[in-house]
């Protein structure tokens, strides 16, 4: 296989889904593609459908229509454990890590969904399960090195930061290896110089595994800073797909965060402009505020 090939075949595409919940459209006809080795945001005021896209990628919710493939390989209609080994990582918001078992114990929980040695080949230490736990251990360790968690290994979960725990979340994701890691709000809740060190392990997440991150966030200082593409949902549907700097200056963007309130007024067509970016970003700042108002 060559390089493009292998790059060709991580592609996350999500074509045409459309998802309701008794009449309520959460998602109407959503398509986008996550390219290898790129960190991609899912972005959208309240009830846009960002999570309903993540349960979808993942098979908690099966679609009414459209599909989900990684690689080529369709991944809608199948178990959420399935997809997770066929290479869909997914790291909490809500955090649920084990307090009492160590930082590395719970890098290694993630790793569960990858081992092969059964119980049966554990509890008699044959010398598969002992190479397993042993390259376990070291991968692990990696993992920790990656998220800056090293000094750490062998602190009780619960006794983290909350920067750390949310950060060992990540790292338990990425234990399972996956070609696309998801990311629900990774820095919700943190300070700005937690969200700055969060930022750097997400780009060396892509830039020293090539792992593809897609996640979902309010904080736009992040999303602009971070994202190499960034997707705008509004009621469930697309309105903006591109890099950070031209969804900033997008009118249906601006529109959606600011509630339609602008209309077709200055905003709307100045939204090409710097006037345009400011409010923009500037909506967007709102909306921060509205998610930690919630
Ligand atoms: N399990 C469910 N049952 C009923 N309606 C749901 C369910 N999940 C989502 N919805 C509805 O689907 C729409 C999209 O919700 P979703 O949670 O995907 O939005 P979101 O962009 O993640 O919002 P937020 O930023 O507030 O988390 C909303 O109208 C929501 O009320």
């Amino acid at each position: 296989m060559t390089g493009e090939q292998a790059a060709e075949d991580a592609v996350l595409a999500v074509e045409d889904v459309a998802l309701s919940f008794a009449g309520v459209t959460a998602l109407d006809g959503v398509s986008f593609r996550v390219e290898p080795g790129t960190v991609h945001a899912v972005i959208g005021p309240n009830g846009a459908g960002k999570t309903s896209t993540f349960n979808v990628i993942c098979g908690v919710y099966a679609p009414d229509r459209g599909s989900v493939t990684l690689g080529g390989n369709r991944l809608t209609g199948l178990a959420p454990h399935r997809i997770a080994r066929l290479g869909i990582g997914r790291a909490f918001q809500n955090i649920a890590l084990s307090g009492r078992q160590t930082v590395l114990e719970n890098i290694l929980l993630g790793r569960h969904v990858l081992t092969r040695a059964g119980v049966i080949a554990s509890g008699l230490r044959l010398p598969s399960a002992r190479r397993e736990a042993r390259e376990g251990r070291a991968k692990a360790a990696e993992i920790a090195e990656l998220v800056g968690m090293s000094r750490l290994l062998d602190r009780p979960a619960g006794l983290l930061s909350y920067g750390d725990k949310k950060r060992l979340e990540l790292a338990r994701a990425l234990a399972m290896e996956p070609s696309v890691l998801l990311l629900d709000e990774p820095v919700a809740g943190m300070n700005d110089e937690e969200t700055a060190r969060t930022a750097g392990v997400i780009r060396d997440v892509r830039d020293r595994t090539g792992v593809s991150v897609l996640l979902i966030e309010h904080d736009m200082t992040l999303v602009m800073d971070v994202s190499d593409r960034v997707t705008v949902l509004d009621f469930g549907r697309l309105v903006a797909d591109g890099a950070p700097d031209e969804v900033r200056r997008h009118p249906e963007v601006l529109r959606a965060y600011l509630g339609g309130a602008l209309g077709e007024t200055d905003a709307g067509t100045d939204a090409g402009t710097e006037a345009g970016t400011g409010a923009g970003t500037e909506a967007v700042a709102n909306q921060d505020q509205h998610q930690e108002d919630k």
